[in-house]
């Protein structure tokens, strides 16, 4: 066998070594079926996020003898497309779904060495650890989250003697667009900027940052550059790193600013960056601050009133008479509702209607800081009470909101001591801040939203019986986007806004693109809605929004409804068109070469459906 000469194959070599990994005899590791099911079910939404790039690669690979495949951190390939012929022919080798591609298993392959080494890199012929896999060669790069975290390994596969060094690099690009792609996709209510130094426009660095200027994610650019590691985000406000970053953070009306400014990077006295807004996408009611502060936040906030809620579905006015009457009283309320069915917002208007309303509104997600952090967010602490803390101690959330409303989003997800403490504060309205003894009273309503079922939570023994009993003095359900019947009205609601915003003509709305509002399952509810919207009426060149101005990834998601029994033949050609534009991620050239039509016949047919 040839002595590996790279100093990372060099160490995988020797890792498969120390694993017992015989290089004669390969490892049985393949989930069952019903196995690979369950196991997959869990990597989802992933996969779904990442379907439109993977169909459209596999595309190209598909008669070249090579296959693109994504494992999970574990090594497991969660899915593998490509060439039938190759795909068939390496089954005995294990690149099958279901199959653990770790060095513990198999020994140095791409997907199971990039997994230690967080670098792209290629394993081409003999230089693979087991025999068997000598035929192949594989190219790999890391996908990171927007915290930098590894999330899954991108390989494309074939036979060795295809490899060339571009594949890598390849590889390499997709997966960066692959990482870009779902900063943008998780970073709602955000703004998103723009980065890139300022004699090297190669290099783009995408930033998410919140409503206070804290930042919250980033591409793999932006954290070479800014030389940022996982525990900085989500604990770093824009300001330290650039700076006048408040220029850039100021509305600027529309959803993408063509203003580009010079700033200063805080670090390295000599580095200027360009700057610029990519979206923002922060609620219209909220205000860029300066600095995290919860003083401010609450000071700065454009109130949202029930005034801003638009509903004419029966439901939904029914959870809207509720909130009106919870409003008049002082009990705690909570508010259950899918992602992005406006809990945030009706709570705000439920605070503004109160008799609280002159008072501070403050909010606080539950999920979003770590278990300690939680205590001393919620309580406050004393000066001294935990390495690093302020010398004159922090006032915590429950005092911000003193006379006021506190939200606690995401309650579900509060750890067990902390619902403990919560128990604690809502039968008396005292806190102890973190390191102090003196009791503070503190006069708050608290109104508290999930997007889970909490009762079950309560039944699988996650959450505190008696906290739920206590929090639910009044339950408000919003209802899913889906099972509202005024989903073309809100889409029309929130398109004189989104006009407003990218200061558009009056915006209208195709037959088709109304059909796929009716007809779609919108999991992101309305939330998702205004973001699509944004982005097909950014597009659209004319006043009018069709079907092809939505993103791909719902359009590949979506269905329009064919009657199966009396299909005509215009219904079986809406059936074609919409299948292949499923299949190719929504790519119209390439819906149209498949189905052998022009682009303008289909985007002239795609107005028709
Ligand atoms: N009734 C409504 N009328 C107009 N816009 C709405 C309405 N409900 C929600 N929205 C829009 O949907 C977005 C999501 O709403 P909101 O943040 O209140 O949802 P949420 O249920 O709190 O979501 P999450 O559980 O993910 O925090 C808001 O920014 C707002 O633009």
């Amino acid at each position: 066998m040839p002595e590996p000469i790279n100093t990372w194959l060099k160490k995988s070599w020797e890792r498969s070594r120390m694993y017992n990994v015989d290089p004669a005899v390969a490892r049985d590791a393949i989930l069952g079926a019903s196995e690979f099911k369950q196991y997959r079910e869990q990597k989802e939404a992933f996969l779904r996020e990442i379907k439109p790039t993977l169909e459209r690669l596999a595309n190209w690979l598909k008669s070249s003898g090579s296959v693109v495949v994504i494992c999970d951190t574990a090594g497991y390939i969660l899915k593998s497309m490509g060439d039938p012929v190759f795909l068939n022919e390496t089954k005995k080798i294990h690149v099958v779904e279901g199959a653990c591609w770790s060095e513990q298993v198999r020994g140095t392959n791409s997907a199971g060495t990039v997994i230690v080494e967080q670098k792209p890199l290629a394993v081409v012929g003999r230089e693979h650890y087991l025999e068997e896999n000598h035929i192949l060669y594989c190219a790999a790069s890391p996908i990171f989250d927007p915290h930098g975290r590894l999330l899954a390994v991108l390989n494309v596969s074939g036979y060795h003697e295809k490899y060339h060094p571009h594949i890598l690099g390849m590889v390499d690009v997709i997966a960066r667009e692959i990482e870009d792609r779902i900063l943008i996709h998780r970073s709602d209510k955000q703004i998103l900027i723009s980065l890139y130094p300022e004699h090297k426009q190669n290099q783009q660095a995408l930033l998410a940052v919140n409503h206070d200027g804290v930042l919250t994610g980033t591409n793999r650019e932006a954290r070479e550059m800014l030389q940022l590691d996982k525990s900085t985000i989500g604990n770093v406000h824009l300001s330290e790193l650039i700076s006048d970053v408040q220029r850039l953070l100021q509305r600027h009306g529309k959803i993408c600013s063509n203003d580009i400014f010079a700033l200063q990077d805080k670090t390295k006295e000599q580095s200027r960056w360009m700057a610029s807004v990519l979206i923002d996408m922060r609620p219209h009611f909220n205000a860029p601050l300066e600095k995290r502060n919860s003083k401010q936040a609450t000071s700065l906030r454009t109130p949202c009133t029930f005034a801003n809620l638009y509903g004419n579905d029966r439901s939904f006015q029914t959870a809207i008479h509720l909130a009106k009457k919870a409003a008049a009283t002082d009990y705690t309320i909570l508010i259950t509702g899918e992602s992005g069915t406006g809990k945030d917002m009706v709570s705000q208007a439920i605070h503004q209607a109160s008799l609280r309303s002159g008072k501070p509104f403050v909010a606080i997600n539950c999920g979003a800081v770590t278990k300690s952090l939680l205590e001393s967010e919620l309580f406050g602490y004393e000066a001294g009470a935990f390495t690093g803390a302020k010398q004159s101690g922090h006032p915590g959330k429950f005092e911000l909101a003193h006379g006021g409303t506190l939200f606690l989003d995401e309650i579900a997800e509060m750890p067990p001591e902390m619902q403990v403490a919560l128990l604690r504060v809502l039968q008396d309205f005292t806190i102890t801040r973190v390191g102090g003894t003196k009791p503070i009273r503190v006069d708050v309503r608290i109104i508290a939203a999930t997007h889970t079922d909490l009762w079950k939570k309560v039944q699988d023994g996650s959450f505190r019986a008696d906290l739920f009993y206590r929090l639910q003095g009044i339950h408000i359900t919003l209802p899913p986007l889906r099972k509202r019947s005024d989903r073309l009205e809100i889409a029309r609601f929130l398109l004189r806004n989104i006009q407003e915003e990218l200061q558009k003509e009056t915006l209208s709305l195709s037959p088709a693109a109304e059909r796929l509002i009716e007809n779609y399952a919108w999991p992101g509810n309305i939330r998702q809605l205004t973001g699509a919207l944004r982005e097909a009426a950014f597009l659209a060149d004319s006043s009018m929004i069709d079907l092809v101005h939505f993103p791909s990834y719902i359009l590949s998601d979506y269905t329009p409804h064919v009657n199966k029994h009396v299909s005509s033949l215009k219904q079986l050609e809406n059936h074609a068109i919409m299948e292949t534009l499923q299949k190719t991620g929504g790519n119209i050239s390439q819906t149209a070469r498949i189905l052998g039509i022009g682009r303008n016949t289909l985007y002239r047919k795609l107005k028709k459906i």
